[in-house]
């Protein structure tokens, strides 16, 4: 293979983001992905069924690909999800904003798998999405024990955690999200990625 296309293959491969969707069960993964593909695919909106496996879609994001991993996250599919870790830029963690009484539960699946870096790798970045905003009349009360014992504590192990809240429904607090997944920040710098698809 030619210099070039070692170098045009690699810039293709910088290009590529390949993003783990997780979380408990009715956190509203496949509703996320759904507003996603409905906004940057036009594709029609569906009606969600839980998910028994995984779906994997790609997004073309300003110049980037953006691999979309919606897997199931039913406890009897959880002992699966070791097997979707490799090569994962950005894990975005998936929290039903309303249903307080798994929180625990979410938070507890989510320390086993920072707990487990070796298999998610080092540099994979992690997005805690607090949805079903519309429902959560406790959202500050999540998002303070969010910060307490998950954000600060895993700060401490140089594990950076950014948390968004949303509503799945109408795509309040999605906007940002692509962004985030693909450049870790919102915006672009100044000049820096391109503009159109
Ligand atoms: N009110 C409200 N409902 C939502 C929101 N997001 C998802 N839902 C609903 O929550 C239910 C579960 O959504 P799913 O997207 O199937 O959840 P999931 O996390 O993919 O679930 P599994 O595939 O079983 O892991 C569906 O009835 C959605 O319509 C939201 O932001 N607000
Ligand atoms: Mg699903």
């Amino acid at each position: 293979m030619g210099l070039l296309s070692i170098i045009k293959k690699q810039k293709l491969k910088d290009r590529e983001c390949r993003c783990l969707v997780l979380g408990l069960d009715n956190s509203g993964k496949s509703t996320v992905v759904d507003w996603i593909l409905a906004t940057y695919k036009n594709r029609p909106r569906q009606s969600i069924t839980p998910t028994v496996g995984f779906q994997i879609h790609t997004v073309p994001f300003r110049g980037h690909s953006v691999q979309l991993w919606d897997v199931g996250g039913q406890s009897t599919l959880r002992p699966y999800w070791d097997n979707y870790f490799d090569k994962t830029d950005v894990l975005l963690w998936v929290v039903d904003a309303a249903a307080i009484a798994r929180l625990e539960e979410s938070m507890g699946e989510l320390t086993t798998i920072l707990r487990n870096r070796d298999r998610l790798g080092y540099n994979c970045r992690i997005v805690v999405l607090l949805n079903k905003k519309d429902l959560a009349a406790e959202l500050p009360t999540v998002l303070e024990r969010l910060q307490r014992d998950l954000v600060r504590e895993w700060r401490l192990e140089n594990v950076p955690i950014e948390v968004r809240a949303s509503n799945a429904l109408d795509g309040e607090g999605l906007a940002t999200l692509l962004p985030l997944v693909v450049w870790g920040r919102e915006e672009p710098v100044e000049g820096q990625p391109p503009a159109a698809t």
